[in-house]
């Protein structure tokens, strides 16, 4: 079985680079103020222009995604003409009509992040599925958190038995090197994200806990 891997959380060309060379699928380069994995418009152009550049001239095809919460249309407008990202993950609260608007206006692919407690939380992600090109089922994160993800929260994976996809979606929320290979097997999930479970302190990616993971990822 291939399963695809994105990494979040990039903040640097080097990290960008070893995740590409370790056969990463995606990239995630976040705005969000609050975040330690914060970027400026300007660090995440410059970081998708570069990472597009390397993964060209390797004859790889890994895809750029920013990664935004409850982003306005100026917000869309920049992030689209000047970071030109393959992907636009939608992390916030943004209902149905909205990401109909997003994906209507700005014509770029969409992800939509469902944060899931309950059984019920993944099935009410149906409707979303006309709209996107993927899914990304992550942990509620705790009440006290000021991040709405990269908290290493997970749920529990059993919750995606039997889920009938029609889209493709991403399992996230808390994986690490040593617990991928029990999460796809319990969920079935065809891909995964990982943040904060590859780094060494918040916003600081290890290149040898990343290598690991997709090492991980690919021996499933
Ligand atoms: O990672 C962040 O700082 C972040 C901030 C705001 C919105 C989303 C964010 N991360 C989104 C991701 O896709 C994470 O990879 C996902 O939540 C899993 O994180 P983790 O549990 O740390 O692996």
């Amino acid at each position: 079985m291939t399963i695809k891997a994105k990494i979040c959380g990039i903040r640097d060309d080097d990290t960008a680079r070893i995740a590409i060379d370790s056969g990463a699928n995606m990239l995630g380069f976040i705005s969000f103020p609050k975040s330690p994995r914060h970027l400026d418009i300007d660090q995440m152009a410059q970081l998708i222009a570069n990472a597009t550049t390397y993964t060209l001239h390797k004859g790889y095809d890994v895809k750029g995604v920013s990664v935004l919460v409850d982003p306005d249309d100026t917000l869309l407008e920049a992030i689209v003409t000047r970071a030109r990202p393959h992907l636009i993950q939608l992390h916030g609260h943004e209902t149905l009509e909205r990401v109909r608007h997003i994906r209507d206006r700005f014509k770029t692919p969409l992800i939509k992040a469902i944060s899931v407690e309950t059984r019920a939380d993944v099935l009410n992600a149906a409707p979303y599925e006309s709209v996107v090109d993927h899914l990304l089922f992550d942990a509620k994160p705790p009440k006290d958190a000021t991040l709405p993800g990269g908290v290493g929260a997970r749920f529990d994976w059993t919750l995606m038995e039997g889920y009938p996809a029609k889209a493709p979606w991403l399992l996230a929320g808390g994986l690490t090197p040593w617990n991928v290979a029990e999460a796809v097997s319990q969920a079935k999930a065809p891909m995964v994200d990982v943040s904060s479970g590859v780094e060494r302190a918040p916003g600081l990616k290890d290149p040898s806990l990343i290598s690991q993971f997709l090492k991980a990822v690919k021996a499933i």
